[in-house]
């Protein structure tokens, strides 16, 4: 199927109009029966929102306070002020739920028997219908209003579980959510029950549009729009433009300020369904500015999904003795294409790899073993630390970059293999051999929940560096956008979906492609201002809702397990352990009390107390409903993974390193070029369907379409043996050019040849030099000496010729002192006895 990309990422800054005014008397407001019930006026912020982790507040912020309000029926862009049933106010999970409306949504919690879930049709912007009425009986429900263990102190009521907070570090109120499953009204069996029916099947990905109160600024000319140009039916997760148009329904659409309401709906089933063994994904996509970072992260007083997920993974922990859990937390970015570890980011190339089922996976890439929230807290912080913002036209603080927070969870019946507490007596435990030898005592579950904050997409913007950041951003949200639309096509022949295209869909390959759960949060501007860019986030939903899923349960068997390997690590060391102290019998006699004994005592000491601090450290790791509250209090901080390694000193040389990471380069080139060769399969597949269509329609046209049709082959026909022709001229062409290159190679042989024949001449000529200026030189101190003897002499002329000659030649000096005799000269027995004549000739 050709995809063609809707998305507008670069759609021109619209002009917009500013608020001129402050916010006039109420407009007199028609509600409908969708939003007559009243609630109860909120204050959106009861203290300004902190940027997650203390990053300083968008300027955006101060206008982030809703003093309009959508209103029932057709709007257009209208202001209202702020009234008691405010739709971007915070919805207060305190007051009474919506009453069903005459056809209320399905949610995305019903379990395909009890109820088909609702799907977008292709392409169609209102295919998403209602299909039921009642709300579902499997929809979990809401939490309380008033956390029976910390009551809300912030004036937000909802989940009620953060108060206020007055400094970055400050946990996320760990004992909040105590109560767990039942205080948070997630008890029943059946509902979880229900939700494993729901996985065992197929499913689509759940949707949920946040749409953040209007008062963003959207350009660069400050100006701030407050009007809204959407619709908002929240009780049918349905949104329209005021103006008209079709309309978009969702599994939910959650509006105001509060992010429990947005975990409610799109996050806590998924953490949930992840501490079951299902990996899960949630991921935030929308423009820029449009709330996907505050979603995500939150602030203090209003955590956003991660650490509320986070305070879930706990609270199932505290509620769940029968189990016990060992959790590892990791933070990426992806910035320009390129990958950063945030808690390792002076680690070298972190690359994306293929394993044996070609599922994309990160390496390496730092994981921390964590055991309280307040680590992974500290972690977020140090990650987020680590991230690239920068200051937008439309965000004082974008986030420039995709980033993938994920906890990878391990669990396993804890009933078999339960640790002692160290209360009990250590040694007295220690068995013989390992009794947990790998996958020898049950099954591990292994899920991963990625939590991935994606960069916004753009407009135009003013920055050249935002510019070339802008490119990245939309390039890989636009190849998303493409694996969306590969993956849900309707074409027979299955496309090849592009993963290969960016890092982050490559990073995402192993959700999308089926076997997790995935739930995407769509974040909205309402305002008129980003119109363009906001159909483009709904219909990327619509899209993605369409993507079916088949969520699995991960069990471990092998020793992949963390949890099994550290286990068997453990009971190595407590074998260990036992042997040194079986090995210190000597008795303590004045006798044997020297020195050496007393050394080797000492030192057995110290490896017992090695060994006991190991078991230790590696046992803190575990948690368990039973140790939870005391990892809490004396947690030490994260570890990094693969402390066994280390312990082992297993690592390769570099040498070997350096060959293992070539080898797994080249491999990865080979895999990359296998899917460029799928691809180009999967395009000729596409291209003779597509062919064939044409050729059924042809069969079934009437004779004037065919004679039409036929003229136009018979012309295609020709173009194509002109080009067909062309590649033969081209063929011949490269023909020619081979020969040539192969005579010019004669060449250059032939002339390699002449110039080692040149060089052995010069050798010989400057040897035949060398034997004539000997000889002359000889010959000139014989002459001297006569014509001294006999006070004249007669010589040849040709003899005197050479004497100046011979005097002017600097080489005479250079002569070698070995004399050249004839017989040395590389030249032929004719060439010597020629030499040999002229020589007599010259010098008799
Ligand atoms: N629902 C909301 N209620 C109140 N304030 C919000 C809401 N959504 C977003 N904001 C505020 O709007 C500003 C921009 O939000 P945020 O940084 O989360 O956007 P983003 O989509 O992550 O942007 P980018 O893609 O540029 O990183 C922040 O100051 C944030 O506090």
């Amino acid at each position: 199927m050709a995809f063609t990309a809707d998305r507008a990422p670069f759609v021109p800054v619209r002009k917009h109009k500013a608020s001129t005014s402050p916010p006039q008397s109420p407009v007199p407001s028609t509600p409908s029966s969708r939003f007559s019930r009243p609630e109860p006026a909120q204050p959106l912020f009861a203290a300004p929102p902190l940027r997650p982790l203390s990053t300083p507040l968008g300027p955006s912020t101060a206008h982030n306070v809703p003093s309009y309000t959508a209103q029932a029926g057709p709007l257009s862009a209208r202001k209202v002020v702020a009234a008691p049933n405010d739709l971007f106010a915070p919805s207060c999970p305190s007051s009474p739920l919506p009453p069903p409306s005459s056809a209320p949504r399905i949610r995305a919690k019903i379990t395909p028997l009890a109820a088909p879930r609702r799907k977008a049709l292709p392409g169609a912007e209102h295919a998403d219908v209602p299909v039921s009425s009642g709300f579902s009986p499997l929809k979990r429900a809401p939490p309380p209003s008033v956390s029976p263990v910390s009551p809300p102190a912030n004036g937000f009521g909802g989940f009620g579980a953060f108060p206020k907070v007055s400094h970055v570090a400050q946990n996320w109120e760990v004992g909040a959510l105590r109560g767990g499953m039942s205080g948070l009204g997630l008890g029943s069996i059946s509902e979880v029950e229900s939700r494993s029916v729901r996985k065992g099947g197929r499913d689509n990905v759940l949707v949920c549009v946040r749409v953040r109160p209007p008062a963003a600024k959207l350009a660069a000319s400050n100006q701030i729009v407050d009007e809204i140009a959407w619709e908002v039916d929240r009780a049918n997760g349905r949104l329209a433009q005021s103006t008209g148009g079709p309309d978009y329904f969702f599994d939910s659409v959650v509006t105001g300020s509060h992010n429990s309401d947005v975990y409610d709906e799109a996050g806590r089933d998924l953490v949930l369904d992840a501490m079951e063994g299902f990996d899960a994904v949630i991921f935030a996509y929308g423009q820029t500015a449009s709330g996907k970072t505050f979603t995500l992260s939150g602030n203090n007083s209003n955590p956003g999904i991660i650490p509320q997920a986070v305070s879930e993974i706990f609270t199932y922990i505290r509620d769940h003795p029968e189990k016990e859990f060992l959790l590892r937390a990791s933070y990426l970015e992806i910035y320009n294409e390129s990958l950063k570890d945030l808690l390792d980011p002076t680690a070298g190339p972190v690359k994306i790899r293929q394993d044996e089922q070609k599922r994309f996976f990160v390496h390496p890439l730092r994981e921390e073993v964590v055991t309280t929230e307040q680590q992974v807290a500290d972690l977020l912080k140090r990650g987020a630390d680590n991230r690239h913002v920068g200051q937008t036209d439309f965000n004082e603080r974008s986030s420039r970059s995709h980033s993938v927070f994920q906890m990878t969870i391990e669990s396993r019946d804890n009933s078999a293999s339960s640790f002692p507490e160290p209360s009990t007596p250590r040694r007295m435990q220690t068995p013989n051999t390992p009794r947990l030898a790998p996958g020898s005592d049950g099954v591990v579950r292994m899920s991963r929940l990625s939590l991935i904050d994606l960069a916004g997409s753009e407009q135009a913007t003013s920055q050249l560096e935002r510019r070339s950041e802008g490119a990245f951003i939309n390039k890989s949200l636009l190849t998303l956008e493409k694996v969306i639309a590969s993956l849900t096509s309707d074409a027979k022949q299955k496309p090849h979906v592009p993963y290969r295209d960016s890092k982050l869909t490559q990073i995402l390959q192993p959700s999308l492609s089926g076997d997790a759960r995935v739930a995407v949060i769509a974040t909205m501007n309402p305002s008129p201002a980003a119109i363009e860019e906001t159909k483009s986030t709904l219909r990327f939903a619509q899209r993605v809702k369409r993507v079916v899923l088949k969520a699995v349960q991960h069990e471990v068997v092998d020793d992949k397990a963390l949890i099994t390997k550290y286990r068997s690590h453990i009971a190595m060391l407590e074998a260990q352990l036992k042997a040194t102290l079986a090995g210190n019998t000597a008795p303590n006699t004045p006798s044997q009390a020297d020195l050496a004994a007393d050394q080797s005592r000492k030192k057995q000491a110290e490896r017992v107390q090695d060994l006991e601090r190991q078991v230790e450290e590696f046992r803190s790791l575990f948690l368990t409903s039973q140790n939870i509250e005391k990892r809490r209090q004396s947690a030490l901080p994260p570890r990094p993974v693969s402390p066994i390694k280390v312990a082992r000193s297993s690592t390769p040389p570099a040498d070997i390193a350096a060959l293992e990471e070539k080898l797994l380069d080249a491999q990865d080139e080979i895999a990359a070029l296998k899917d460029e060769r799928d691809e180009l399969k999967s395009r000729v597949a596409e291209l003779e369907a597509d062919r064939l269509s044409t050729l059924q329609k042809d069969a079934s046209a009437s004779d004037s379409d065919k004679d039409a049709r036929i003229l136009e082959l018979t012309k295609e026909n020709q173009e194509l043996l002109v080009i067909v022709r062309n590649a033969d001229v081209e063929g011949e062409m490269k023909r020619q050019e081979r020969k040539y290159e192969r005579q010019l190679e004669k060449h250059r042989l032939y002339q390699e040849g002449l110039e080692s024949t040149l060089e052995q001449e010069r050798k010989r000529v400057a040897q035949f030099e060398r034997f004539i200026l000997q000889h002359l030189s000889a010959q000139t101190e014989v002459l001297a000496g006569r014509r001294r003897s006999s006070g004249g002499i007669t010589h040849s002329a040709s003899v005197t010729g050479f004497v100046p000659l011979m005097a002017e030649s600097p080489q005479l000096d250079a002569i070698s002192p070995d004399f050249v005799e004839l017989d040395d000269l590389p030249f032929s027995k004719a060439g010597k006895e020629t030499i040999s004549r002229s020589r007599s000739r010259m010098f008799s």
